[in-house]
């Protein structure tokens, strides 16, 4: 239940007009059924309203080249709408600590910041939001705590656990990996495609945004949002960047030529 008592769900929307009438009833009674049995969890819209997804920049220290924080103020600076902290170093004071600047720096722009992995340095730093995937708590478990207080995104490497996710409660999914991303993450998957952003676009609908994560660049953003993706959500493209600026808004130019005209979120 929303806040105002009311089940959203995701609906049908321009993209998925080819679908029967059938077919969508099935699906949305599929996700009611799935918000009905854990009734903990809902979803609303609001903290997403406003966000500019198409770069969703990844701070991983250790993949940044000169400065964390001084990258993470010139990522902001060059109008990134989210920006992540995966910090895998495991310690939660240094990350906490690192956090707390960024949310400090965040106050000027227009950027969300958002913790990778743990909900409780995501909390105690007053960040945004808080991201999980497989094998950190679930998106179910984050929404019953924080309720409506934080952004709550999820990894999702396949259709069906993408809809499960959209009905546990994730604002938005990570979806990949789409390209070759073996280097920094050694459990990512083989490279899907951008299919796998249409499939997944296929399964929930448009009402849930969908960054493509896993090897993008400026080569291949055009590519993912043609498959329907809100945005790219990037690492090493951004963090070993000469220019920070000038790749910030490379990887935008590049999104943007290939998403389809009129396409909202
Ligand atoms: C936006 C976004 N999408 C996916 C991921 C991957 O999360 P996860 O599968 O938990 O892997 P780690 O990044 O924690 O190694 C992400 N971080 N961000
Ligand atoms: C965290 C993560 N999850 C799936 S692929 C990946 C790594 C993305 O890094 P890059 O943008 O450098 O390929
Ligand atoms: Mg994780």
């Amino acid at each position: 239940m929303g806040p105002a008592g009311t089940l959203k769900l995701p609906g049908r929307s321009a993209g998925r007009r080819d679908r029967s009438e059938g077919y969508e009833r099935v699906r949305r009674l599929r996700i009611a059924l799935l918000q009905w049995s854990d009734p903990g969890v809902w979803r609303v819209n609001a903290r997403v309203d406003g966000i500019d997804w198409r770069v969703y920049a990844i701070v991983d220290p250790a993949f940044v080249t000169g400065d964390v924080l001084e990258r993470a103020r010139a990522l902001m600076a060059a109008g990134v709408g989210v920006l992540q902290l995966r910090d895998k170093r495991g310690q939660a004071r240094q990350t906490w600590e690192l956090g707390r600047a960024l949310v400090e720096a965040a106050e000027a722009f227009a950027t969300k910041i958002v913790i990778n992995d743990r909900l409780d340095v995501a909390l105690a730093c007053g960040a945004h939001g808080v991201h999980v995937g497989p094998h950190d708590l679930s998106v179910a478990a984050v929404r019953q705590v924080v309720g409506e207080r934080l952004l709550v995104g999820g990894s999702a490497g396949d259709p069906q656990r993408a809809a499960r996710l959209v009905a546990q409660g994730a604002d938005y999914l990570g979806v990949g990996a789409l390209f070759e991303a073996r280097a920094v993450k050694s459990d990512a998957s083989a490279p899907q495609g951008p299919a796998l952003i249409a499939a997944v676009r296929a399964e929930i609908g448009d009402e849930v945004p969908v960054v493509g994560i896993g090897g993008i660049s400026a080569a291949n953003a055009g590519a993912v949002a043609a498959a329907g993706a809100s945005g790219v959500a990037v690492i090493r493209a951004l963090c070993g960047a000469e220019d920070t600026g000038a790749a910030t808004r490379e990887l935008r130019e590049a999104f943007d030529s290939g998403r389809s005209p009129g396409r909202a979120g």
